[in-house]
């Protein structure tokens, strides 16, 4: 293709709010375009490259048995009525009116959809298992779009759903996903990991979410150094063992005044203890009630894992109000001593219980309690694991120390249960005639998200260095000077071979300075660059140039298609 008849508007310059690499590639590269917040328009290169991970996706998935279909984006809200979903999301559900003013929602997933189809369409065990999936533009109203493609308001994914009659089966269509992302993010080009996760609002048990790791990456990924073993921070388990008592009586209670010394810091300064020996006391509202959640001072209190504890819809902090209410002092005060558990659970961490004289709260302003003695001064509901698992820790699966990385969530596989059958009626025959709730599973890859991921894992200074399988072209011709005719002429003919031998060329003939034409190459990042001197007529010879490591070779014409095939086999 000609350069100069293809839309690639590229920038020297980026607007300040893209703040990480890909975001500003995009952009620059004249990929992609913002609409609204968090609303790209993809320019003709970025779907290019988004045809070709497609590509990808579809030949795995279909390779895993599963079949393409494509189901609409306006999704009737009597549909998530039955599932009772419709109340459970805010504002991140794009809802709207049709013209006789019935409610519909703007598709951010499609559970609802394809288990209405199914029950509709399938009632005998002589029909399944099937999985069917799409690729289709999501909707979903985030708080705060935010670096470009990574999380946007619309954006496109590839999503699967399995239905089986036994739990074998979902199994074997889980595995049968879980092998195929496998392939899809190794063919495209991303260093992930699978992490084992929690489900989520969506429910269900043992889901894994594909992270493509990347500095950037929202999610925390714990991993262990031998590499068996990898979990979102969110999932992550830790290791207790109970610490053997010391023998030494703990002195009886004490009560310091602490004037205005609030947090973990200040307290471990004031009373220069570790903060090993302090008992974090935070209240959360836990659905309708409140509850009193310990952890200790050098522990970070794991919501998710609160959340799945109390099997909740909702878990957050309790306000300043709340707190004064319940226990009539203000947050930085307050502690497990005293406190009546008829009317505030407490629940801690399972470190807590090794908590030796330890400090906390007195409930009481600016005042702390010396000499704390788990069991002795306060009872808890329940022990239980509700940390944050930490660098150093145990690795839960025997595998060494506990690291952590970065990642963003490209993909995630769930095994839903009956969870959605149920609520929707999706039942089919079984042998004997009996009715049972389909078994199902669900499977997303964030299409355009990967697109944006590959990027981040794959750029320099000058731009992006796409890997060959998601390049938008595989070789970019340029001639030094495009005022000559012998040289226009060449880079032509190299064009035609190269295309003729399925090799696919962006040929930049516009009129500008070879600066400016390296820079844009470098910058649109295509994995090897053809340059057209004066050589090629008077010697017959071109630079092939590999754009992720640099190196250059000077090539005979009439060596060219076969070298650069090669090439392209070994440059990734
Ligand atoms: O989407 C899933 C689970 C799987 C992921 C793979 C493909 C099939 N769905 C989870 N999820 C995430 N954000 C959502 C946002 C909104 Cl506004 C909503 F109404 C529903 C959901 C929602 O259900
Ligand atoms: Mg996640």
């Amino acid at each position: 293709l000609k350069q100069s008849q293809i839309l690639i508007p590229t920038l020297r310059e980026v607007p300040a709010d893209a703040e990480i690499a890909s975001h500003k590639l995009l952009l620059r590269a004249g990929m992609a375009r913002q609409l609204a917040s968090g609303i790209y328009t993809y320019l003709p290169l970025a779907l290019r490259t988004l045809h070709k991970i497609q590509a990808i996706v579809r030949e795995e998935m279909n390779r895993a048995g599963a079949q393409e279909l494509l189901m609409p984006a306006m999704q009737p809200a009597e549909l998530w009525h039955q599932t009772g979903r419709w109340d459970v999301y805010g504002p991140e559900l794009v809802r709207l009116k049709d013209r006789h003013d019935r409610p519909f929602a703007l598709g951010p997933t499609h559970e609802e959809v394809i288990t209405s189809l199914v029950r509709d369409e399938i009632n005998s065990y002589k029909k399944l298992p099937i999985n069917l999936y799409q690729i289709q533009t999501k909707f979903r109203d985030e708080v705060r779009p935010r670096f470009g493609l990574i999380r946007s308001r619309e954006f496109i994914m590839k999503d699967a759903y399995s239905f089986d009659t036994t739990q074998e089966g979902l199994d074997k269509n889980f595995q049968a996903m879980y092998d195929a992302y496998t392939s899809i993010f190794t063919r495209v080009g991303l260093h992930f990991r699978a992490v084992e996760a929690d489900a989520g609002a969506i429910g269900g048990k043992g889901t894994y979410e594909f992270m493509a790791l990347c500095d950037i990456g929202e999610d925390t990924i714990a991993y262990s150094e031998n590499g068996d073993y990898a979990a979102n921070l969110e999932k992550a388990e830790v290791v207790y063992k109970p610490a053997e008592k010391p023998q030494s009586e703990v002195p009886s209670l004490e009560k310091v005044h602490t004037p205005a010394v609030k947090t973990i810091e200040q307290l471990t300064q004031a009373l220069q203890i570790e903060a090993s020996r302090i008992i974090k006391s935070l209240v959360y509202r836990i659905d309708e009630k409140l509850v009193m959640v310990l952890v200790r001072g050098d522990h970070e209190i794991n919501e998710v894992k609160l959340k799945n504890l109390f099997d909740a819809a909702f878990v957050g902090l309790a306000s300043e109000q709340e707190i004064l209410a319940a226990i009539g002092t203000p947050v930085g005060f307050v502690g497990p001593v005293g406190i009546d558990q008829e009317k505030l659970e407490i629940v801690a961490d399972n470190f807590v219980q090794d908590v030796y004289d330890g400090v906390a709260g007195a409930n009481e302003t600016d005042y702390h309690l010396l000499h704390v003695q788990p069991g002795r001064d306060f009872t808890v509901s329940r022990f239980a694991d509700l940390r944050n698992i930490m660098e150093g820790d145990e690795c839960p699966r025997g595998g060494g120390v506990i690291k952590f990385a970065r990642g963003v969530e490209v993909g995630h596989v769930f095994k839903l249960g009956t969870k959605y059958s149920t609520a929707m009626g999706a039942t089919f025959l079984d042998e004997n005639g009996r009715s049972q709730p389909m078994i199902m599973g669900c499977y997303g890859i964030g299409v355009s998200r990967t697109l944006a991921a590959v990027i981040e894992q794959n750029n320099d200074e000058n731009g992006i260095i796409w890997p060959v399988s998601v390049a938008p072209f595989h070789v970019h011709v340029i001639p030094v000077n495009a005022k000559v005719e012998a040289q226009r002429e060449a880079s032509e003919q190299i064009t035609a071979a190269l295309q003729a031998a399925q090799i696919e060329v962006l040929y930049d003939d516009r009129p500008e300075r070879a600066g400016v034409k390296f820079k844009d190459a470098d910058l649109i990042g295509l994995p090897l660059r053809i340059t057209v001197s004066d050589k090629a007529a008077e010697e017959g010879l071109v630079e092939v140039r590999v754009r992720r490591t640099g190196e250059t070779h000077e090539v005979k014409l009439e060596e060219l298609v076969s070298f650069v095939h090669a090439l392209l086999g070994r440059v990734d």
